[in-house]
């Protein structure tokens, strides 16, 4: 079973009540060229937790010193079971974002998150991540290998569930 992160580290907006969230451009792998959070997959041995801070450091350079979980999320490619993924919010970390090979970093009021330059699904569930929600989710993409070339065609979703 494949098993990857992601982690969106957030804080209050400098400018008004709004709050902002640390966005990646990611500049290869699954979903290059789109904006996403940071995050990867959990090499062996690895607790999802410890991944999420290991990718956030290598790809952004921050240190992310505590983690919500907010989701999990299956995605099934052609009926069988691609990878689960482990969503996390943080408040907690150090540091500055910088970028990386991997990743260009961009803080970003959650009004204004570009869900047209992100995978197809995640209009679905990421606004209410990024309110505080728990979600788990089930995503069916058809088409064949590579998962970010495949058609994105039917979800199932439950709210406010422990995670
Ligand atoms: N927002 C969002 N992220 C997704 C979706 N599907 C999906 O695999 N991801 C994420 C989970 C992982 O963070 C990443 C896939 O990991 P990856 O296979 O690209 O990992 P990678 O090569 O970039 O990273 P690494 O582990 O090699 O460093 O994409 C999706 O539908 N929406």
């Amino acid at each position: 079973m494949l098993e990857t992160t992601l982690c969106f580290p957030l804080r209050d907006s400098d400018s008004n009540v709004g709050r902002d969230v640390l966005l990646i451009e990611k500049r290869r792998g699954l979903g290059e060229g789109w904006y996403n959070g940071p995050g990867g997959k959990c090499e062996p041995g690895e607790t999802p937790p410890e991944c999420a801070i290991r990718e956030t450091r290598e790809e952004v350079g921050l240190e992310v010193t505590a983690l919500e979980k907010a989701g999990e999320l299956t995605f099934l490619l052609d009926g069988d079971t691609h990878s689960v993924c482990h969503v996390f919010r943080t408040r907690s970390f150090t540091g500055e974002p910088t970028a990386s090979d991997e990743a260009h970093p961009e803080w970003i009021a959650i009004e204004d998150v570009p869900y047209d330059r992100m995978w197809d699904d995640d209009h679905l569930w990421l606004p209410g991540v990024l309110e505080g929600r728990t979600v788990v989710g089930e995503f069916r993409f058809e088409g064949g290998e590579p998962l970010d070339e495949a058609e994105f065609v039917a979800h199932d979703l439950e709210w406010d569930v422990s995670v």
